[in-house]
């Protein structure tokens, strides 16, 4: 249990590259970047495992510039009352324009194709012959009229499900838990399979955009493959456990997987006959750095000056337009009379309620409570104090 109060000068601390115009958002008047930071009042991170840091009382906020939180302790921070962001969205663009590149690019053996070609340096005169002779090893396919397997139609899936079918690819789409959001953004022409088991009988590519959870670590294993059709081409831009190295390389081996493209080399995948590995680039546009970097700085700042929360993965979404009144925000568990003894506190410092919202997550909640009346500077830390003495408060923050 701790009480949150934001010092004159807030401490951002970057991990990971994060787009400067991200950083502007912030304004040197009121924040302070500093990478090297020990005690910040907010962390913005990419890829950054986080498990392995010792998290500072003083944080208040973790933005994750992207959209896997899988590197980020986001129990541990629900605990402490620490509210975790991402960007839903901010980099889908990037990530579908790298499926699509790949998907034909492996169709086309552009990969092997180039590597074949750079071992003809030194041969003068006779490399038009030599490649003419030599293409034949690199016979493709057209993807047009195949069918695409999309596990997840999320913010990345949707995009990619929908482009695929302007290739003229036939589309099938699993995601039972696809939100209303992405069902109206996505193609009727997209089929629906309705178990994982029937995409991956059906399917010519697979390409998966799902967060990493226990429940899918290493789904694409021996059985998963088992289902597959012979020669099936698998592409991951979501994370590498999703994928049973171990049995993917006995796949590649045998030609049950013809080539599988992953956003996740290691020594492992490296290793891999026909594995098409690229260096995490999913999200590594300009475009979206930028996005990502903006949109986790807005609601960072946001939740710092207001209380307001958008977007967070262990918090529920909570918003009051902000008025510029003294608002107490406190997190606490999500029990019965928590609002009451919240409002019992400050009834009894005869301070008038406003405006209010409570919102709950799982076994969380979230309340913003504005004050009608003019709260000093000065009763603030005791009037904190004595929020935070009411049981089940995890964090207060008077703005
Ligand atoms: N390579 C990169 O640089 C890069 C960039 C962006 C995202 N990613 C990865 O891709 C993932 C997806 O990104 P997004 O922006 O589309 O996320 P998203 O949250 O918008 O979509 C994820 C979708 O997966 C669905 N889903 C969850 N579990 C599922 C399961 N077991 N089977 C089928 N569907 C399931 C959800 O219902 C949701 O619709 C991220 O979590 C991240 O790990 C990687
Ligand atoms: O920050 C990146 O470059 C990768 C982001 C990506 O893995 C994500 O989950 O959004």
């Amino acid at each position: 249990m701790s009480t949150l109060t934001l010092s004159k000068k807030t401490t951002i601390k970057t991990l990971n590259n994060i787009a400067a115009c991200g950083l502007d958002v912030f304004g040197e008047e009121s924040y302070t970047i500093d990478h090297d930071s020990e005690n910040p009042d907010a962390i913005i991170v990419r890829s950054h495992n986080m498990y392995n840091m010792e998290l500072d009382e003083n944080i208040k906020a973790i933005a994750r510039a992207g959209a896997g939180v899988n590197n980020i302790p986001v129990e541990d921070c629900t605990e402490r009352g620490v509210v975790v962001f991402n960007t839903p969205g901010a980099n889908a663009n990037a990530v579908k324009e790298i499926v699509l590149t790949s998907l034909m690019a492996l169709s086309r053996h552009i990969f092997s194709g180039v590597n074949w070609a750079k071992t003809l340096e030194g041969e003068g005169d006779r490399i038009p012959a030599l490649v003419e002779k030599g293409k034949k090893q690199f016979i493709g396919k057209e993807i047009k009229g195949k069918t695409l397997g999309v596990i997840g139609l999320g913010s990345v899936g949707s995009l990619v499900a929908n482009d695929a079918l302007d290739l003229d690819m036939d589309v099938i789409g699993f995601d039972p838990f696809v939100s209303v959001n992405t069902a109206w953004n996505l193609s009727s022409n997209v089929q629906r399979a309705m178990t994982i088991e029937e995409l991956f009988s059906r399917s010519d590519y697979i390409t998966v955009h799902i967060p990493l959870t226990n429940d899918n670590n290493g789904m694409f294993n021996e059985e998963a493959f088992n289902m597959m059709k012979k020669g099936v081409h698998i592409l991951n831009f979501s994370r590498g456990e999703l994928v049973n190295e171990e049995d993917m390389a006995a796949a590649l081996e045998s030609g049950k997987v013809d080539k599988f493209v992953t956003d996740f080399p290691d020594e492992n995948v490296l290793k891999m006959k026909n594995a098409i590995p690229l260096p995490h680039l999913g999200a590594s546009t300009k475009e979206s750095e930028e996005n990502c970097a903006v949109m986790a700085a807005r609601q960072v700042r946001d939740f710092l000056e207001t209380g307001n929360i958008k977007n967070s993965v262990n918090f529920p979404n909570a918003s009051l337009p902000y008025t510029g009144k003294r608002r107490v925000t406190a997190f606490h568990d999500n029990v019965p009379n928590m609002v009451g003894q919240l409002t019992s506190v400050l009834s009894d410092d005869s301070l008038n309620i406003a405006d209010m919202v409570n919102r709950s997550r799982g076994d969380s909640a979230y309340t913003m409570i504005d004050i009608e009346n003019k709260v000093e500077d000065t009763v603030i830390p005791d009037l904190e104090e004595k929020i935070r003495q009411i049981e089940g408060i995890v964090t207060v923050r008077i703005i």
